[in-house]
Formats: C-alpha cells, structure tokens, sequence
C-alpha cells in the first residue's frame, strides 16, 4: 500500500461523492482460536477506511471495514490492499473491487440504515462447545466426522434445552446419506433449518425434497451465483462482507421475498464497527429475524467506540492503529 502514497489520487479517491482521506491496518484477537472447516483461526485482520463528505458547511467523515475472512472470502487481505491501490490510481472500478473493499464501500457512502431493536442475534455454539444458558434461537454446527456424533449432540442440546429452536449448520460436509442418516434420527421439528447440509447443491436439494428445511449460505457468497428456488430452501444466510456491495443484498433480499424465504443477515468476524453496520442492515433488511451476529461475541478488544450494550472490553483508539495511507500524506508529496 505504502507506494500508493507518491501518486497523486485525489481525483479518483471518491465514491458516491465521499472522499476517501485515509486508510488504517488493524489485527484484533479473538477470545478463543475459532476452528473453521478449512484451519484454525485466531486474530482477525483487516482495514477501515475513512471516507468524508461535504453538504453545504457541514463535513461528514464515516468509516468502513474490510476484513476478509481467511477460508471464506475469495480474497486475502494482501489481495484487498492491492486492489485499493489500484482503485486509487484509476487502474479498477468499484465493480472490480474484492467483496470486503465493496462492502467497506458502500458502508461508508451509502445512505446509513437506522438502528432498531432486532431478535436477539442466533447464538453460536461451535463444535465442542457446552452453552451454559441458550437464547430461543441457537445455531450448532454439526458435519464433525462422525454423524452419530452429531445426531448425539444435537438430541442431548435439544433435550437439555426444550425451549430453544435450532439452526444446524453443517458448512457442506455431509454427504446425502449421512444427512438423511441424521434427518431421521432427529426431531425436525425442532430445526428451524440445516445450513448448506451437503456437499453438492444437488444434494442438497435432493435432501430438502425430502421435506428437510434447508438454507443456503456458501452456495450464496459468489457473486456469480444466479438464485433459483427449490423445494425445500427455507432461508438464505447472507454476509454482506463475504457478498460485497448492498445491491446484492438487495437482490437476495428480493428474490427472498419472492418465494417466502426468510434472510439471514450474518456476520464473518468483523469488528465492532462492521458490527454496527450489519445490525443495521439487519434492521433494514430483515427486521423480523434473527441475526447470526453473535460473531462480535468472539473479539477481544474493540475499534475507535465501545460495542453497545456496554462491555469492559478494550478499545483501541484511532492513534493506536496503523495509518497506511491517507490523502493528506499525498498532497505532501
Ligand atoms: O451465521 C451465524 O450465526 C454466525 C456466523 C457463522 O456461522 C459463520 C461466520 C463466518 C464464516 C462462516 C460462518 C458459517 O455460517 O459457517
Ligand atoms: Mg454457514
């Protein structure tokens, strides 16, 4: 990024009429390493971005995240600052940015959602967590190696806890068989849905033609993945940062409300500032459900403001975290 810094930017540093002034680096702990399909992780990484705009006398400077999820994201965060270099030169257009950077974008220069009071957020017990309290929502993940396994898990939580429903997350693991294997030795009516139960799409459709409530969310994240409804598909999991610009949440949200499904406005472990936004989203685009944004759950130390509700948690000010770009340094030079 550093080298970005010699080019004079100024007239290709805007988007939707604010100005990018400067971009910061920052690495947050999370509270325990998070085991995902594809490793182990166990700080998050990313960029905000400082964006400013000007009505009459009045200066506006708002910010956006992109982190890039390691495993998840098409990008890396090495890729997400090459791309903002070359934004910055005029060499990529908006449409040719990573999701991450389209979703700190649009986070910054789009008309902000207002916050109102959502579902409590799905709580997420990874795979050898035991909750000592559960919400009415939870969301388990399942596809370990063993299906017996999971079928004993989820009908131990589920009997430990009769007053929650549940969202099963199994991150494309299972085969058909082993799904059905787990399908009837379940209480479905229990499962508010089965995340991306399979490891084709095809069988995933086969296993919800079999009356299984599924919901897609991997399927979902590239952005050449047209919808198309199937018996069967009860939600979609949508994580703006893993989709990109709000304009495909809004087509999803669309297609959603087409065939009756419900969205699931979700978060990939981004700060608490990228939290703030998703709620909002949340709130605009699915006021009725819950989210699956118990993610900030998992971070440490917050960014620039304090989480709410309050928490006694660190937070790291603007001077604490590393500048790696900024206009001003430019019209230095
Ligand atoms: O959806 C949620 O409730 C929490 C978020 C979550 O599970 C998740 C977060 C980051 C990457 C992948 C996933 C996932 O759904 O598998
Ligand atoms: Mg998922």
């Amino acid at each position: 990024m550093k080298n970005v810094r010699l080019i004079s930017t100024n007239s290709h540093a805007t988007h939707n009429q604010h100005a990018l002034v400067a971009v910061y680096r920052f690495q947050l702990t999370l509270t325990a390493p998070l085991q995902l399909a594809h490793g182990e992780l166990s700080s998050r990484h990313g960029l905000l971005l400082q964006f400013r705009s000007h009505h009459n006398d009045h200066t506006q400077s708002r910010w956006g995240e992109a982190s890039p999820l390691p495993g998840f994201s098409e990008e890396s965060l090495v890729d997400t600052e090459q791309a903002l270099a070359q934004w910055l030169t005029g060499e990529r257009s908006f449409a040719q940015l990573p999701a991450s950077l389209q979703f700190a974008f649009d986070m910054a220069t789009q008309p902000l959602p207002c916050a109102v009071n959502l579902p409590a957020s799905a709580k997420l017990i990874t795979t050898s967590e035991q909750p000592a309290a559960l919400p009415a929502m939870a969301k388990l993940k399942v596809g370990s190696r063993n299906v017996d396994d999971d079928i004993q898990r989820f009908n131990d939580l589920s009997k430990q806890y009769p007053n929650t429903r549940w969202r099963l997350d199994c991150n494309q693991q299972w085969h058909l068989q082993d799904a059905q294997r787990f399908a009837a030795a379940v209480d479905l009516a229990r499962i508010e849905f089965i995340e991306e139960p399979c490891q084709t799409l095809a069988e995933t459709q086969a296993l919800a033609a079999l009356g299984v409530p599924v919901a897609l969310d991997e399927t979902l994240q590239s952005s050449i993945y047209q919808p198309t409804f199937f018996a069967g598909l009860t939600a979609l999991v949508c994580k703006p940062m893993l989709m990109g610009a709000v304009s495909r949440l809004q087509v999803l949200t669309e297609f959603a409300r087409q065939h009756q499904l419900s969205v699931v406005i979700s978060g990939s472990f981004e700060s608490n500032i990228g939290y703030d936004y998703l709620t909002r989203l949340a709130a605009q685009f699915a006021p009725d459900v819950a989210p699956g944004l118990d993610t900030i759950n998992r971070l440490s130390c917050d960014l620039l403001t304090p989480r709410l509700p309050y928490t006694s948690l660190p937070c790291l000010t603007i001077d604490q975290l590393e500048c790696v770009w900024s206009a001003r340094d430019c019209a230095n030079d």
